[in-house]
């Protein structure tokens, strides 16, 4: 069901023919580090028809990364025969290790642009500052550099993972400072929009601060949820539907990875962790004694904050929360089907805006949601009805 890497790039390639535009990213582009982000990096911007060389400790990492199309392997001894040289470099390497590697970019390669794409900013920046203070790289070395972070991941790590278009209408967020040269900015700016995303400029700080509520709250609220149902009966866990599931997916995230995103981020996340305990204490307050007066009340105020708050987020491309109308057809567990489906919305002349299949335990079935902009739903459960599917 799930495009491989080399189908999604070729849809990407189409997209991306269409769309290419003049950019100012110096080339060739070194993406250091070639798991989940790092090779999506490569395999989008190898679409958009520009020269990656990659690079890892991992020797397995780079293999696959090379082999799903992401890049050629940086072979040292022939960059040093031939004197050519990154023109960009992307750190694409875990937060811990992120800082150290910029800083080691910014020595060997004395002209490229250097960014990084690391979770968290703040921590970063003030290596860089550092390693400027104690005189390991110069400030001149050091404006080449720019903070970055696109907001696009999946919760699953290593280039195996990677999707050429998972940047596609996703923020990227670019922290450059005063003394960044406009040279690096742009070129960050360029190639965060080359694969598709939309740039938002801010400072470290203003970073580290929201994405502690938007990203790492999330994350951590996932993984407490899902730390619930370690010891569930199996019974009771066939019984899960799409609230489990939507509100757990990136608990199955990389516990290295988000050690260090939490603990780099620690002091922007702690106070938000305080107010949700005293949400949490009312909450169970009210629940011990639900028939109090008030109780009722005081539940319902607590969903109605939750509605208020999920209102706001944005929708695709960062226009307004739009909700989008679900056609749910009943599809065949066989090859073809799902393509037969869209195959037939496409005929209809209808734009899908988002797709999810479920499946029901026990059941040779599934169910797609088909979504579609409000106004389109009628017209799209009649032809698909006409066409004989069943749409439940
Ligand atoms: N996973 C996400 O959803 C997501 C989203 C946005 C940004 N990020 C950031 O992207 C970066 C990479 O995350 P990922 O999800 O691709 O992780 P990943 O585990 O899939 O890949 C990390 C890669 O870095 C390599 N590596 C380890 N040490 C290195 C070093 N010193 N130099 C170069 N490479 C090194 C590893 O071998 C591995 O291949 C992290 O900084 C993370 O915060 C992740
Ligand atoms: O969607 C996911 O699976 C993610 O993990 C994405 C997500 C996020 O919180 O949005 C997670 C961490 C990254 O730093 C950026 C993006």
């Amino acid at each position: 069901m799930t495009p491989t890497p080399a189908e999604d790039t070729a849809a990407l390639e189409k997209v991306t023919q269409t769309t290419q535009a003049r950019h100012t990213i110096p080339t060739p582009v070194l993406v250091r580090g070639t798991g989940l982000l790092g090779t999506s990096i490569g395999l989008g911007l190898r679409a958009a028809g520009l020269e990656v060389l990659l690079s890892d400790p991992s020797p397995s990492a780079l293999a696959v990364a090379q082999d799903i199309g992401a890049g050629t392997i940086l072979d040292s001894e022939s960059a040093a025969a031939t004197g050519r040289q990154p023109g960009t470099v992307v750190v694409a390497a875990p937060p811990d290790v992120a800082g150290e590697e910029i800083i080691r970019a910014l020595e060997m390669y004395p002209s490229a642009v250097v960014l990084d794409i690391a979770s968290v900013k703040g921590a970063i920046a003030e290596q860089v500052h550092r390693a400027v203070i104690d005189q390991r790289i110069t400030a001149s070395q050091a404006s080449r550099y720019v903070g970055t972070h696109p907001m696009a991941g999946r919760e699953r790590s290593g280039p195996v993972a990677a999707r050429g278009a998972l940047f596609t209408a996703a923020p990227w967020v670019i922290c450059a400072e005063d003394s960044t040269r406009p040279d690096s900015v742009a070129a960050a700016e360029d190639l965060a929009r080359l694969l598709g995303a939309t740039v938002f400029t801010m400072t470290a700080a203003e970073h580290d601060d929201s994405v502690a509520l938007i990203s790492h709250l999330p994350q951590i609220a996932a993984s407490l949820l899902a730390s619930r149902l370690q010891d569930t009966s199996t019974l009771a866990l066939s019984l899960a539907g799409n609230g489990l599931r939507d509100t757990t997916r990136i608990a199955a995230s990389d516990p290295q990875l988000w050690v260090q995103i939490l603990t780099a981020n620690a002091p922007q996340i702690a106070p938000i962790l305080h107010g949700m305990r005293e949400d949490l204490d009312r909450l169970i307050t009210t629940l011990e004694n639900p028939t109090a007066d008030g109780s009722r009340l005081d539940v319902a105020q607590l969903i109605s904050e939750g509605n208020r708050g999920q209102a706001r987020i944005p929708g695709k491309h960062g226009a307004p929360p739009q909700a989008f109308s679900v056609v749910t057809v009943l599809v065949d567990d066989t090859p073809g089907q799902i393509v037969a489906v869209l195959t037939d919305v496409a005929e209809a002349g209808i734009n899908v805006e988002d797709l999810r299949l479920d499946h029901s335990a026990g059941y040779e079935v599934g169910m797609l949601e088909v979504s579609v902009v409000p106004g389109r739903k009628e017209k799209l459960v009649e032809e698909l009805t006409n066409r004989g599917w069943k749409v439940v």
